[in-house]
Parts: structure tokens; sequence; C-alpha cells
């Protein structure tokens, strides 16, 4: 038989849905950064659910189901019992099966966010679990962090440095951190966010759905 008259292959019934993580160092705002994302991606019109890790407990993960901003059953913990970047990197099976068991309950699902619990300038994602990954620092924690070159800071798809309100606060020339930033990851974007206020977010949400959406 030649190939054109093979029968075609049978379309799959359900799209997955794209998976984006989102890290950085603890306290850099990641939480704070989903909680404007959500609202900022469901106008957008994207279907989405969350997967957070935490250390010990299901902190992050109930923040969000109390938050109004996500249907509380959208919303699944995987409790790490090891330093974050174990279950994001070096084994991400139980957030693999956290991902499976939410498109499997929301059919339609078009993106799921995977939270990693705070850790340190070296987590990265494994692209086994995301397609794409956004890693969070803040200005408070200093403007040499991006000189200081942390896998974390030059392997992700977008970095935001969030916090950009406390800049004049702690003494944090924040152009120069920007600069800084842009020039240890050669072409691979910098964003610069308030989570508190929302500034900035909508360019975060963008990157989104240009990256693993598609959108214009
Ligand atoms: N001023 C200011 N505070 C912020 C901003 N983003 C987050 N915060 C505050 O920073 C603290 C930590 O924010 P979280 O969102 O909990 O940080 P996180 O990265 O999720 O923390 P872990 O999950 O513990 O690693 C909270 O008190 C937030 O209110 C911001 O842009 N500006």
């Amino acid at each position: 038989m030649s190939a054109s008259a093979l029968p075609s292959p049978a379309l799959p019934e359900t799209v997955t849905a794209a998976r984006i993580g989102i890290g950085g160092p603890v306290g850099s705002g990641k939480t704070a950064l989903i909680e404007r994302l959500i609202p900022a991606l469901q106008a957008r019109g994207v279907d989405l659910a969350v997967v957070t890790n935490d250390l010990v407990t299901k902190e992050d993960a109930e923040r969000l189901r109390r938050s109004g901003l996500i249907d509380p059953a959208r919303v699944e913990a995987v409790e790490a019992g090891a330093c974050p970047h174990t279950v994001i990197r070096e084994d991400p099976t139980l957030n693999i099966a956290a991902g499976d068991d939410l498109e499997a309950k929301f059919p339609g699902l078009q993106l799921l966010i995977f939270e990693s619990g705070g850790d340190n300038l070296a987590s990265t994602f494994s692209l086994d679990l995301v397609d794409w990954w956004i890693f969070v620092i803040d200005v408070a924690g200093g403007d040499d962090i991006p000189r200081k070159r942390g896998p974390g800071v030059l392997r992700c798809d977008l970095l935001v440095i969030n916090k950009v309100d406390l800049a004049p606060h702690v003494g944090v020339d924040l152009p120069g951190m920007l600069a800084e930033a842009a020039r240890v990851r050669g072409a691979k974007p910098v964003a610069a966010t308030n989570a508190r206020s929302g500034e900035g977010v909508e360019a975060v949400a963008d990157a989104i759905c240009r990256a693993v959406l598609f959108a214009p």
C-alpha cells in the first residue's frame, strides 16, 4: 500500500493542556504573581488550573483555594517533602500525576500552571514536566542577583523581576538591575512586575499566551 493510501491516524479526542512553571526563591512573589495572572488569563478566555509545590504543607494551594479567584477544585497541591526542585526537576512524577488528574477532571483545560515552592537560584524545571517556565526574583533580594548567573535566572524562558515598588526603599537601581538581567540572558526576555498592584502583569499574561497558547 502506498503511503498516500494509508488511513489517516485518528485525531486525539482531547488536546492536552499547555504546562508552564513558575519558580524562584522563597518569598519572591510567585503566589502573588499567580493571584494576578489568574484573572488576567481568565479575561483572555484561558481555561486554567494550578498545581502548587510546598515543602511539607499545602499552604500555597490553600491560599489560592481561599482566594475566590478560581474554583478550589482547580488547585492541587504536591508536598515535596524535600527541596522543591527535586519534584520539579529530578523526578517530576508527582507533579505530572497532579496535572493529569486536573486534565481528567476538567476536559477542555488549556493551561496548567505549576508553582514551585521557594528554592534557591539554582532551581530549574524539567522539560518533561513543563513546556515553558518563568523564574521570579525580586528587587529586595539585591540588584546583584542577575549578575550571580544562577541557572534559574539564565535558563528560564521569562525572567520576572518582581516587587519593583520596593526598589527605592532597598537602595536598588531598577534600570541597572533590568539592564544587567538583559545582559546575562542574551536574547531571552525579562519582565518587571509589582504583583501587589498588578503593574506589569498584563505583559506576563501576554507572554504566556504567545509562548504556549499561540495567541497572536
Ligand atoms: N511590595 C511588594 N510586595 C510583594 C510583591 N509581590 C509579593 N509581595 C509580598 O511578598 C511576600 C511573599 O509573597 P508570596 O507571593 O507569598 O511569595 P512566594 O514566592 O509565593 O513565597 P514562597 O511560596 O514561600 O516561596 C508577601 O508578603 C507578598 O505580599 C510586590 O510586587 N511588591
